[in-house]
């Protein structure tokens, strides 16, 4: 039997880890990694990867996937008590077979639902009990959408608040010629100095250095022009007022264990996420938190194009 045409494929992937793989009928797909409910790939129609994961990846229990899509929850990098960027993204997700529905329903079949609860371990670290669905579906374009609703489920009546990032690795051709719009003028808090608050200058972002900085209350659409492929990246989210950027560059890329010295010229993190003003939640309370990605090919040259075009366009 041809799986080509199997929407949803249970799999196994690096050292044995159990997979998902989805795939649009035009010949676009995705794969979602049980271990962080994680996404490591993201192709076009093409079978062109569009996400960056480092060849250096471990795939290993308790440890971050190092690419793709790994989920920060319940907290966002060192802001807060925790380990860094929380623990959601190396607990192992299961499979939710039977969802709440969604009040728009999604017309592509190829999409998989996970859930995450805090296992007794968890409690002892995060004194919480919370229901973490997540949805993963390629539409009919092949645009990669990822729907997050966390519930709180504690029946000692206490509220509990949290961080979010998607900390989306996106793959570029030469970080060099990499410009990011849709930030301009926006206020930032710089992770690289203290997480001091500054406000960007009105150009374009580009890439000469490395870069840790947390944009707060972002227009909902983020596009990232890569020059040289002629490709853009367009970041669309709702519920995820911040967007960290992060490259690490040369110097810290070699302290990285599981990424490779030169792995920073061919990547780009762009995060949607929920940082300065974390989010509480009653019990009973929901919470939702959406991404959609996609990758358009731009005949941009310097100049010639209209950010606004990009940014405005549907
Ligand atoms: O190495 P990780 O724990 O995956 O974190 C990688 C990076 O994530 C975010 O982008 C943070 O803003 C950075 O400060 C951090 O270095």
């Amino acid at each position: 039997m041809s799986s080509e045409r199997v929407p949803v494929e249970l799999s196994k992937g690096v050292n044995s880890f159990e997979k998902i793989i989805l795939r649009e009928i035009r010949g676009s797909s995705a794969e979602v990694y049980l271990h962080g409910g994680h996404v490591t790939s993201w192709k076009n129609e093409n079978g062109e990867e569009l996400l960056f994961v480092s060849s250096k990846a471990l795939f290993k229990p308790q440890k971050a996937i190092r690419g793709g899509i790994p989920i920060c929850f319940p907290q966002f990098s060192n802001h807060g008590p925790l380990e860094q960027h929380g623990f959601a993204r190396n607990r192992i997700w299961s499979i939710d077979t039977d969802p709440p529905a969604f009040p728009t329903n999604s017309s592509s079949k190829a999409h998989i639902d996970l859930i995450l609860r805090p296992s007794e371990e968890d409690i002892k670290i995060w004194p919480h009990s919370y229901e973490f669905r997540l949805r993963v579906a390629l539409g009919p374009g092949g645009d990669l959408m990822l729907i997050s609703r966390i519930r709180n489920t504690n029946t000692d009546g206490k509220p509990f608040t949290f961080t979010f990032a998607y900390h989306t690795y996106f793959s570029v051709s030469d970080i060099s010629e990499v410009r990011v719009e849709g930030l301009e003028t926006l206020d930032y808090l710089d992770n690289l100095q203290n997480k001091e608050r500054f406000t960007e200058q009105g150009d374009a972002i580009t890439f000469e250095t490395e870069v840790d900085k947390i944009y707060l209350s972002t227009p909902t659409k983020i596009a990232i022009l890569d020059h040289e492929k002629k490709r853009t990246f367009v970041i669309r989210k709702d519920g995820l007022p911040d967007a960290v950027v992060w490259n690490p560059w040369d110097k810290k890329a070699k302290a990285i264990v599981d990424f490779g010295d030169d792995e920073y010229k061919h990547m780009l993190c762009v995060e949607a996420a929920a940082i300065e003003k974390p989010i509480t939640l009653k019990p009973g309370e929901e919470w939702r938190g959406r991404q959609e990605l996609s990758a358009v090919a731009s005949s941009y040259c310097s100049g010639q194009l209209d950010p606004q075009r990009v940014l405005q366009g549907s």
